[in-house]
């Protein structure tokens, strides 16, 4: 099924593309981050590419929920915030204060730790982005609804319940339901926070699945402990330590043959 929406903020996304963007989605050059004084991001040069999944690893406190929710501009909510450097989105400077942050929001959708339904049913969280966006028509947001709850690998398990709570579904459920709820949105990029450190193994690989059926459609970056998880899911990885990066490769590049030793003592386990 094809969905043609003509989305207001589409509309403006368009205009603000710099007429020579075409990949990456997101460039970062010298990003620095600091939470008061104490220094979270040091010199950070990471690319995201489009319709790839890009890991992040490395230790506890390495930096690399910063980097992701500086991303979408949530690192600012944190109070006081001091960013310096460049992230580009699409072409567009998402650092200038010019930026609408709305507009960003609504191209990058977020995925916690911990699945985070909206006390609604299943139906109004995925409808509620489309219905925020302006979209009233009934018949489109069933259209949406089903749409994202099938790309979610969800539509099956729950649409005889449809207009029940969403809280009364499984861990994992609640999960792919707030990936379906990004999905619903049409989003460029999903940031993804360790999905599944909360899920057990069998919902963790329903997740994975779903991660590598949408990826032709959604650039996923995706913050993981799980190294397996890395390894398994993502097509490049890049390795935080102490609020730097040490190496960012393909894949198969950084866990088979890594060009640093402490991304080799890393992976190996011989620290974090
Ligand atoms: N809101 C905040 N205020 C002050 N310091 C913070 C805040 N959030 C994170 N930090 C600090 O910034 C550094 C990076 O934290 P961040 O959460 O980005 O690391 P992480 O690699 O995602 O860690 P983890 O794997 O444990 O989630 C840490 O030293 C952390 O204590």
């Amino acid at each position: 099924m094809t969905l043609t929406i003509d989305r207001k903020e589409d509309l403006q996304f368009r205009v603000m593309k710099n007429a020579n963007w075409k990949k990456p989605v997101y460039e970062t050059n010298g990003l620095n981050v600091w939470y008061g004084t104490s220094h979270a991001l040091k010199n950070i040069d990471l690319t995201i590419n489009d319709k790839e999944v890009t890991a992040i690893i490395g230790p506890s406190g390495c930096g690399k929920s910063t980097y992701l929710k500086t991303l979408n501009r949530m690192v600012e909510i944190a109070g006081e915030v001091t960013i310096s450097g460049h992230i580009t989105f699409m072409g567009n400077n998402i650092l200038d204060k010019a930026m609408p942050v709305e507009l960003l929001r609504s191209k990058v959708g977020m995925v916690f730790q911990k699945p985070n339904p909206f006390p609604k049913s299943i139906y109004e969280n995925v409808a509620f982005g489309p219905k925020i966006h302006g979209i009233r028509n009934k018949a489109m947001l069933d259209t949406i609804v089903e749409d994202s709850l099938r790309k979610a690998a969800l539509w099956d398990e729950v649409k005889d319940r449809l207009h029940k709570s969403a809280y009364g579904l499984s861990g994992g459920q609640q999960q792919r339901l707030c990936i379906a709820r990004c999905l619903a949105i049409d989003p460029e990029v999903i940031l993804m926070d360790e999905p599944t450190s909360a899920l057990d193994p069998a919902s963790t690989h329903k997740v994975e699945e779903l991660i590598s059926s949408i990826k032709n459609d959604v650039t996923i970056a995706i913050v993981t402990h799980n190294m397996q998880q890395a390894a398994r899911i993502s097509d490049r990885t890049a390795f935080f330590l102490n609020g730097e990066i040490v190496e960012c490769n393909r894949t198969s590049m950084l866990f088979g043959s890594p060009s640093d030793q402490r991304t080799d003592d890393y992976i190996n386990g011989r620290f974090g």
